[in-house]
């Protein structure tokens, strides 16, 4: 029989099928699009401003507006006040422009340009005595090695955003991003060659200073006696447990090359115990047993969900009813601006790697449970931002 399918044209997609029976929004959608209409009038966004009880409101939302519109803007300006050395020149204090100039070896009248743009952003501050000292970003920034490992590495995103529509639509893949996670992509991690892994593990390690003390302060290590921690990285992660829980009997797994740097690194850097580093792929070899806590850290997004499935499956063959796994890593979700921030961020991010999904946490559990374990707690994180915990139970 002949399709009567209707089709409507999909910007400069061309056609697209419509389904035969156009579903009906439900009553928040049409809430919605009625409150869409009236922000849309100016008159309506007036009266708002104007209001005693609506101003603020309003006005915070138009600054939202232009910081969504600017906001390419202004990761350029932190971007070009880390490469340039401008935090870096006031870590120990106040400096004098002529002072700055010297050390950044720009201009005079370009570098009042980037000292202007650097303080309207909360970098830099400019005193009354013409003294430039950190505003409290460029504080955090200048003392956070992680922080600033990630901003320095955007500038490859930057490049792979250069098409921003080729890279949603999917037309552009050969990104630098998928070049710097070699083995992101099914069937890759065998090609990981050690330089590859030094090139994304050494990005992991400094941006762990970030993550672990969430994780920490939210899910209890210490009710454990033996952890595994899977793609477990060169060891950042570990170290940082083994600070707190000095009794844990811990290991890691990770790739062969990668779980070289592991064993290098707890050599040159002993902890209380020594972990036990594997090298192997999570998704065909036979993982090691018997830890009454497994850990996936920042593993899961890297993946699309058939690759997710397979790990899980793996893990939970290793494991035991009684023993626990413990997930971590940005969620996405619309509850707070963190979640929000994260959810935009780490999408964006492991679509230019050309492989993974930030997923919601009750995705995490589905796919655990598909996987076969039996239940799963969601644990929010201090900040969103960095991670939420899944905790599952086989
Ligand atoms: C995004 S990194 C996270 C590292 C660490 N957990 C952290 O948070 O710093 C993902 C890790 O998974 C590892 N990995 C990827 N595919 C793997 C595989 N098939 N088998 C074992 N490890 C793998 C990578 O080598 C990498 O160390």
């Amino acid at each position: 029989m002949a399709s009567t399918v209707p089709v409507a044209r999909h910007g400069r997609h061309g056609l697209a099928p419509q389904p035969e029976h156009q579903p009906r929004p439900d009553w928040r959608s049409r809430l919605q699009a009625w409150r869409a209409r009236l922000v849309a009038r100016p008159g309506f966004r007036r009266l708002a401003q104007r209001l005693p009880l609506s101003s603020s409101y309003a006005r915070a939302r138009e600054n939202d507006l232009f910081a969504l519109v600017s906001g390419f803007v202004q990761s350029q300006i932190l971007f070009t006040s880390l490469k340039t050395g401008l935090i870096d020149a006031l870590a120990d204090g106040p400096v004098t422009m002529a002072e700055l100039a010297s050390r950044t070896g720009f201009p005079q009248d370009r570098l009042d340009r980037l000292v202007q743009a650097a303080q309207s952003v909360g970098l830099v501050a400019t005193g009354q005595d013409g003294f430039v000292t950190l505003g409290d970003h460029g504080a955090i920034i200048c003392s956070d090695e992680g922080l600033r490992a990630m901003i320095n590495h955007h500038a490859l995103l930057y490049r792979d955003l250069n098409d921003p529509v080729a890279l949603f639509d999917g037309s552009y893949t050969d990104t630098e991003m998928r070049r710097l996670w070699s083995y992101a992509g099914s069937g890759r991690e065998s090609a990981v060659e050690p330089e590859d892994a030094a090139a994304y593990s050494a990005l992991m390690a400094a941006s762990q200073s970030m993550l672990s003390d969430e994780i920490l302060d939210a899910y209890d290590f210490g009710r454990h006696t033996s952890l595994i921690d899977i793609g477990g990285g060169e060891g950042a992660f570990l170290t940082a447990v083994a600070k707190r829980y000095s009794g844990l009997r811990m290991s890691l797994f990770d790739l062969p090359p990668v779980a070289k740097r592991a064993r290098d690194r707890f050599a040159a850097h002993p902890l209380g115990q020594c972990p036990r580093c594997y090298g192997g792929s999570f998704l065909d070899d036979t993982l090691p047993r018997g830890h009454d806590c497994v850990s996936l850290v920042r593993v899961l997004f890297d993946h699309e969900d058939a690759v997710v499935l397979r790990l899980l499956r793996n893990v939970r063959a290793a494991m035991e009813p009684g023993q626990t796994l413990v997930i971590a890593e940005p969620m996405a979700g619309n509850d707070s601006r963190g979640q929000r921030y994260a959810t935009a961020y780490f999408g964006v991010y492991v679509m230019a790697m050309g492989s993974g999904r930030c997923r919601t946490p009750d995705e995490i559990g589905a796919l655990a449970k598909q996987a076969g374990f039996s239940r799963f707690d969601i644990r929010p994180c201090r900040s969103p931002l960095m991670a939420t915990i899944v905790v599952v139970f086989p």
